[in-house]
């Protein structure tokens, strides 16, 4: 039986990465993979760190989706792929990669991924995290101060240039597409529960294949 590929979408801060680790870890790595669209945003090596600053990291323009959707097509077709990896601290990618390997389960995390038709046609189960903008950008700020080397000005001024319009014209109306929402995040144990359980059914469903 081909890998399963699970999208877990939702606004920045909304608690997708979250949901992704609780759900790999309860899954185990053994059989379950994680690849973000985050390590696809655009090397912009031929830029300065001045002009880097002024991109629009929630515009579907930001990403490399060609490689993104070669690679999510190639681990469905069992194939491993070597993954870019992303430094936020300076807007732009590492030189090295992560070589990730297909397994029966491949959760697939991202702001823009149900706004892409191409990705869309490759999913076979769609989850939106839904968290309201208030809570979204008060973790923003927390996390972008703490792990991401942002001042709280900077977080505030990207919220209102490009987060928030990009947001409201991209991520919110992809909701529709989804087959599961889960509230509030990571911390929702019920509906983290409920998807564990149909990933469990899945897994053993291709044990029995
Ligand atoms: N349900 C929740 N309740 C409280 N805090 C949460 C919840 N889900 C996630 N968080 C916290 O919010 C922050 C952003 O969550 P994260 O999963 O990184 O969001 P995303 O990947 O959507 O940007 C993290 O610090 C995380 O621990
Ligand atoms: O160089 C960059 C790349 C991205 N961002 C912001 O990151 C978020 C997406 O990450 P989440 O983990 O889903 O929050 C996106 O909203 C971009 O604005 C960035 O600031 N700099």
């Amino acid at each position: 039986m081909k890998p399963i590929l699970i999208g877990i979408c939702g606004g920045s801060g909304s608690g997708k990465s979250t949901v992704t680790e609780q759900l790999l870890k309860n899954t185990g790595d053994a059989r379950c993979t994680v690849i973000r669209q985050d390590n696809y945003y655009k090397d912009q090596s031929h830029l300065s760190p001045e002009e880097r600053v002024k991109t629009n990291y929630d515009h579907p323009f930001a990403f490399d989706n060609d490689l993104f959707i070669e690679h999510l097509m190639a681990l469905k077709s069992g194939k491993s792929v070597d993954m870019p990896e992303y430094d936020f601290s300076v807007h732009n990618r590492k030189k090295e990669t992560i070589r990730l390997e297909p397994k029966d389960i491949i959760l697939i995390e991202g702001i823009l991924l149900f706004s892409e038709p191409r990705v869309l046609d490759l999913l076979d189960m769609k989850i939106f995290v839904d968290t309201d903008s208030d809570v979204r950008i008060l973790r923003r700020i927390k996390r972008d101060m703490k792990e991401r080397a942002r001042s709280l000005d900077s977080v505030i001024d990207q919220y209102m240039a490009t987060v928030r319009p990009a947001h409201l014209q991209f991520v919110e109306p992809s909701k529709r597409y989804a087959d599961i929402i889960v509230p509030e995040g990571g911390h929702n144990k019920v509906a983290v529960d409920l998807i564990q359980t149909k990933l469990n059914h899945i897994l053993a469903e291709i044990e029995k294949a």
